[in-house]
């Protein structure tokens, strides 16, 4: 256990989950693989300790190489002690062993305090994290542009600048570099200077193939490269940040922050910014406190999802609002799912999503989740 307890919770709390299987659309092309559907728990909490019962909901979606496997997250979830409400506190799922399982118990106990108080969950998450100034209203988010040939990937990014959007993600790695380093010159000449452009290689390339993919692709002025090493090399990530003569390119972690740790990454001088997964780091509370930590050793955060379910998504975007002038973050996956276990409360437009106004995580738009 790591022992960190969860806001909220109260004895007369009762919680349960159960299963949902979500496909996608079409495939997630990433070097990691293609992201084909996404199995998860929701998780419903509810206090009936006097007149006005309240409810909280959360999502636990995991995704290995971020998160535990399925069987681990279900066996976590199912294991609590506590969940008929007769023991109380549960054994809380562990954040470093579990963290999907974490996230969706925190998240549901979270969103029934919130909604108890009457805050907005990107309220709630501020205040306990000391965050001095309040949550904004929206958030900018960038496009997920997955692989696929040149001409097919720049007209998706073009289509996603039509939409509003001034920040894109492609993923790269699939391919060698010289046919990456193509698909992401056809996407500048399409999209041209304005755009923010960020690359997510997921940990495809070794050392010296990052260093040459850093050297070609530092003529398209990247936003920045993300996980362009395998998690774990953090000294390898510090050498190839411009500090130590690189390529100038700016280098983002993720996987390395989900296997190694935000302050493992921060002492290692790994990245100029992060990705940050709630689902990944075991919570919205941890996931906050981890941007907060790398905001102030001056690494830029940036939330995003392992492509989660709306519940999920909606958390993300009120840790996103909690962190002060956030960069555009990868939170505009709803439509990257064929279905969803509700309708989506944050609309996009002009590359920035609208963060609900509560109280929790939206109001009662989850209500008929909580009942199901
Ligand atoms: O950051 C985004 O734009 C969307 C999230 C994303 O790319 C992703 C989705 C599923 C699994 C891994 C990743 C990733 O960032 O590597
Ligand atoms: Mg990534």
């Amino acid at each position: 256990m790591t022992g960190d307890r969860p806001l909220g919770g109260d004895p007369t709390d009762t919680m349960r989950h159960r299963p949902f299987a979500l496909d996608l659309t079409r495939p997630l092309g990433t070097a990691h693989g293609e992201v084909r559907s996404r199995d998860g728990f929701l998780i419903t909490v509810e206090r009936e300790s006097d007149d006005s019962p309240v409810s909280g909901v959360g999502e636990a979606t995991p995704l290995p190489g971020w998160t535990e496997s399925y069987e681990a997250c279900a066996a976590a979830l199912d294991e609590r002690a506590g969940s008929d409400g007769t023991e109380w506190p549960p054994d809380f799922p562990d954040a470093e062993a579990t963290p999907a399982a974490r996230h969706g118990v925190s998240l549901a106990l979270v969103d029934l305090a919130a909604r108890d108080s009457g805050e907005r969950l990107a309220d709630r998450l501020a205040a306990e994290a000391a965050v001095d100034s309040t949550p904004a209203d929206a958030v900018p988010v960038n496009a997920t542009v997955g692989d696929g040939e040149p001409a097919e990937t720049a007209a998706e990014a073009e289509r996603a600048v039509d939409e509003g959007f001034d920040c894109l993600k492609l993923k790269v790695g699939v391919r060698e570099v010289d046919a990456d380093v193509e698909r992401v010159r056809a996407v500048r000449e399409a999209v041209g200077d304005e755009i923010a452009i960020r690359v997510d290689a997921n940990g495809a390339w070794d050392r010296e193939t990052a260093r040459s993919a850093l050297d070609a692709l530092a003529a398209f002025d990247l936003a920045y490269v993300e996980q362009p090493l395998p998690a774990d090399e953090l000294d390898g990530l510090a050498a190839l940040r411009g500090i130590s003569g690189g390529s100038g390119v700016p280098i983002a972690v993720d996987e390395s922050v989900a296997v190694r740790g935000i302050d493992a990454v921060l002492a290692a001088n790994a990245a100029d910014a992060t990705v940050l997964k709630p689902m990944a780091l075991g919570g919205p509370d941890r996931a906050l406190a981890a941007a907060l930590r790398a905001r102030s050793a001056g690494v830029d955060p940036v939330v995003t999802t392992t492509i989660d379910a709306v519940v999920a998504r909606t958390a993300a975007v009120h840790v996103a609002a909690a962190i002060p002038d956030v960069s555009p973050c990868g939170l505009a996956t709803g439509s990257l799912l064929d279905e969803d276990l509700a309708p989506d409360p944050c609309p996009v437009a002009d590359g920035r999503m609208e963060v609900p106004s509560g109280p929790g995580l939206t109001g009662d738009a989850f209500d008929e989740l909580r009942r199901s």
